[in-house]
């Protein structure tokens, strides 16, 4: 059995990067959706995560808890290290990541591919503040680092996610399909 492959779910803040992996998830649920460990206070939500202090975080940390892990927004984020059991055994992972992390998950990863979603900028601050998660001040911040630029030779996959969210999963269901081979 081959090693499982790593879908890695970037894109600016408010592009829709949980609401397309929920869907992901729903529709090829035998994929591994990732937890995260995140230093942000609970049930906030967007994503079912594990919420943890900051000390906390550098426990798990320092006991290897972590295949991957960045800061950014001011939070601490964690790719629990039981991916690679998954991987492991054959099964696909879809995580949501950050653009600054994915040259170290190249390393940590034998097979990774970047889904990119994309949105225009006014999109992205409708988004964000129907979300009403951050205050007007930290989307501001968040909006500010929309553009970023991913690492070069990575598999990359575009999703570009303006319209309609049940055509973009639709549409990434049909992208997955071929890149799972
Ligand atoms: N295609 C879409 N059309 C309309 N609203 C969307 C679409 N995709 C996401 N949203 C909404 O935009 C907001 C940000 O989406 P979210 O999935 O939290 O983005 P991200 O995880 O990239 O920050 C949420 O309120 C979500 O419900
Ligand atoms: O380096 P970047 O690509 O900019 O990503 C930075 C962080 O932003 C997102 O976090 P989070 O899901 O908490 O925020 P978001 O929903 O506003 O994107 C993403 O998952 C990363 O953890």
């Amino acid at each position: 059995m081959s090693t499982g492959k790593l879908f890695a779910i970037v894109g600016p803040s408010g592009v829709g990067k949980d609401s397309v992996l929920a869907g992901l998830h729903d529709a090829l649920p035998q994929m591994h959706l990732v937890r995260r460990v995140i230093t942000r206070a609970p049930e906030l939500g967007g994503e079912e995560y594990d919420s943890v202090s900051v000390a906390q975080f550098e426990t798990l940390k320092n006991d290897g808890a972590f295949a991957v892990h960045w800061g950014a927004h001011g939070l601490y984020y964690g790719i629990p290290v039981t991916v690679k059991y998954q991987l492991g055994k054959g099964t696909d992972c879809l995580a949501n990541f950050s653009r600054d992390a994915l040259a170290e998950a190249a390393e940590v990863f034998p097979r990774l591919t970047v889904l990119n979603i994309t949105a225009s900028p006014d999109t992205l601050a409708r988004r964000l503040t129907a979300r009403g998660r951050e205050t007007k001040a930290e989307i501001t911040r968040r909006l500010s680092q929309a553009d970023k630029p991913l690492p070069d030779g990575l598999d990359v996959i575009h999703l570009p996610n303006d319209g309609p969210l049940l055509e973009t999963i639709a549409r990434g269901v049909a992208l997955l399909q071929p890149a799972r081979v």
